[in-house]
């Protein structure tokens, strides 16, 4: 699987993977459930990945190892070809940062929110930053900027969300369903705003999406997961043409 990317984007294959994901494994707690089933895939930098599949198969939990909210195996997952595991965690996620369904902003500003990663790290950005980093979120500083989180539409806050993310300089996206709650105008801004980070600035996006239309706007590569299993790599144009039953059936109760 892991060179099916590649292949299918024609890209080099000598070229060192952004993710490279080998044999992820998670059982339940209980230890009664495989919920991921050995998954292996590389990511290129600058890719746009969907991650499409049924619900409970495994998806958000793929996902939420790459920047270890939960704790994956030693050797399982790779950021530039190091082992995330022997990373300090907070410096991985500013790396690879997550971006959720729901945003949830902290109490204060819109640039106060903003501000709050860098100045953990002592570094006090200025208001032409903080304006900066609105814009990229599509968000016009002079109308934003002082509102207070609780003024702000979930379409809003999710681009505040988003701006507050782009402070911390990310290397990679993880995008949890980050447009299920809004409406289509704000899908619209953040999907216009994501594309923009990935043409301009080669930001890797990994999406977990119910939405099959997004992933086929947004996605270079799509990944269809089924009971813990990457069971195919797509073109989103091509997912007509998976084979695996259950991810034809998923796709055409989808479409
Ligand atoms: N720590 C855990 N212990 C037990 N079961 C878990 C744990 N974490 C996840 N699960 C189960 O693992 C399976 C996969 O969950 P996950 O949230 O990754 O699926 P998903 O594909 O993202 O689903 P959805 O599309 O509904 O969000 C589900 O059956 C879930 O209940």
């Amino acid at each position: 699987m892991s060179s099916v990317l590649e292949h299918l984007l024609d890209v080099e294959e000598q070229q060192q993977p952004k993710i490279q994901i080998k044999n992820l494994r998670k059982e339940s707690d209980d230890g009664k459930l495989q919920i991921l089933k050995g998954i292996t895939v590389d990511i290129p930098k600058g890719m746009v990945v969907g991650i499409i599949g049924p619900s409970g198969s495994g998806k958000s939990t793929l996902l939420r190892a790459m920047n270890r909210l939960w704790e994956p195996p030693s050797s399982s997952v790779f950021l530039d070809g190091v082992d995330i595991c022997n990373l300090d965690v907070l410096s991985l996620r500013r790396k690879v940062a997550m971006l959720f369904q729901l945003p949830a902003l902290f109490e204060g500003t819109v640039a106060d929110n903003v501000r709050y990663g860098p100045q953990l790290r002592g570094i006090k950005l200025t208001d032409d930053e903080v304006g900066k980093l609105l814009l990229m979120a599509d968000l016009d500083a002079s109308t934003f900027k002082d509102k207070s989180g609780a003024e702000l539409s979930v379409g809003q806050a999710q681009r505040v969300a988003l701006a507050r993310t782009l402070a911390n300089s990310p290397e990679v996206l993880l995008l949890d369903e980050p447009t299920s709650a809004l409406d289509p105008i704000s899908t619209e801004n953040i999907e216009g705003a994501l594309m923009k980070l990935n043409k301009n600035q080669g930001m890797t996006l990994i999406m977990v999406s119910h939405s099959i239309k997004q992933i086929q706007r947004m996605a270079d590569v799509v990944c269809l997961v089924v009971d813990g299993e990457i069971v195919e790599v797509l073109k989103p144009n091509q997912l007509s043409q998976a084979n695996h039953p259950m991810a034809r059936r998923f796709l055409e109760l989808s479409s």
